[in-house]
């Protein structure tokens, strides 16, 4: 377990990190998200001890990181992949780690296997690829066995079957009881791998909830439906009280109103179905809506890419919202995305 208290750092007047607290949880796969700049490697540093807060605290299974007696025993970090001295061996790299842990020899060997560079274990990094830095950066987290493993970008520079592995070791690892807290900047990656999500913008916490609540939360869902009655669909859908909004594809969007109601009044009324498919934003999508009010660093972009920059509503996409309705989530009062996760609801 992973404890923030109030975890604050600032560099000069910035401030990076901003009175952050959340708990990382045994069990599951926690990602880690926010804007560039938003803090995530500032607060990952924190946590095992490469940066002091300016305030506030990181507790690991109960105490600070300079309490831990052989810290690689109980929590495994991959930051920086290339911060490898470049003229040792893979090999002698980890075992130098090891001995200067207290980790057994033997752990060496296993992890180059775990990561699949047994075959280049005694080449030195220096003329790996990104791929390889990654996997043994990865080597070097696991190699006290840790309880706790907390990955910064681990799919930098992986090619999908490298990406693969890494969410099957990720889950893996969960699935084991361990904690497993990571970042990644690849959200349909990140929906794959994590069940839960703590999300970050320019310092604060915006988010901490489950993958299928953050998107059911900052997305709107609605209904597509076809048919080749549309004039018949649009009288008995508006008999009902129901208002269809017409897309350009010559398809209806519905919300609030669920697939099964619509597809029991479409028998009820022998309407013909082309389509009937509930619809929701992606992991992207919902990021790119909660977090558009903190982001640091807009390209400049002219048109709906500004509009979008702005907080106008998501990237358009076969699930985005039309426009006319992008800045009008469900029950939305007029307020900021995200405004209601500051709340704390
Ligand atoms: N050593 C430093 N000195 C001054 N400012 C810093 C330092 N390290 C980070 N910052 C600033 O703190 C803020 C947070 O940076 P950080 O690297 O933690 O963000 P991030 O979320 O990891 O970003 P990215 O996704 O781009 O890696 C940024 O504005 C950054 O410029």
């Amino acid at each position: 377990m992973i404890e923030l208290e109030g975890l604050t750092k600032r560099f000069g007047t910035k401030t990076a990190v901003d009175r952050l607290s959340f708990s990382v949880r045994p069990g599951v796969v926690t990602g880690f998200l926010g804007p560039n700049g938003a803090g995530k490697s500032t607060t990952m540093r924190m946590m095992i001890g490469l940066d002091s807060p300016s305030g506030g605290h990181v507790r690991i299974d109960g105490k600070r990181y300079d309490q831990l007696r052989d810290p690689l025993n109980y929590i495994g970090a991959l930051l920086e992949a290339k911060s490898v001295h470049g003229g040792r061996t893979a090999h002698n790299h980890l075992l130098c780690l090891a001995q200067s842990n207290g980790i057994p020899e033997r752990r060496v060997t296993e992890v180059l296997d775990t990561v699949g560079l047994t075959s280049v274990a005694h080449k030195r990094p220096k003329g790996f690829s990104l791929g390889m830095g990654q996997r043994l950066g990865i080597a070097a987290a696991l190699l006290g066995d840790p309880s706790i493993l907390m990955f910064d970008e681990p799919v930098n520079g992986l090619d999908p079957e490298g990406i693969h592995w890494v969410r099957t070791l990720m889950q893996r690892l969960a699935a084991e009881g361990r904690t497993v807290f990571v970042s990644s900047h690849l959200m349909s990656e990140m929906a794959q791998t994590a069940e839960h999500l703590i999300v970050i913008g320019q310092g604060r916490l915006m988010a901490d909830t489950s993958m299928a609540g953050f998107i059911a939360d900052n997305s709107r869902t609605y209904v597509r439906l076809r048919t080749p009655e549309p004039e018949r669909a649009r009288d008995i859908l508006r008999g009902e009280g129901i208002t269809p909004v017409p897309t350009a594809d010559g398809a209806m969007e519905i919300e609030n109103t669920s697939a099964a109601r619509l597809g029991e009044l479409a028998a009820r009324h022998q309407l013909v179905l082309h389509e009937l498919s509930p619809q929701q934003a992606s992991l992207e999508e919902a990021f790119m809506r909660l977090t558009a009010g903190s982001v640091e660093y807009h390209a400049h972009a002219g048109g709906r890419e500004a509009e979008r920059a702005a907080g106008a509503g998501p990237p358009a996409g076969p699930t985005a919202p039309s426009p006319g309705d992008a800045t009008a989530p469900p029950g939305d009062t007029g307020r900021g995305w995200g405004e209601g996760w500051k709340e704390g609801r």
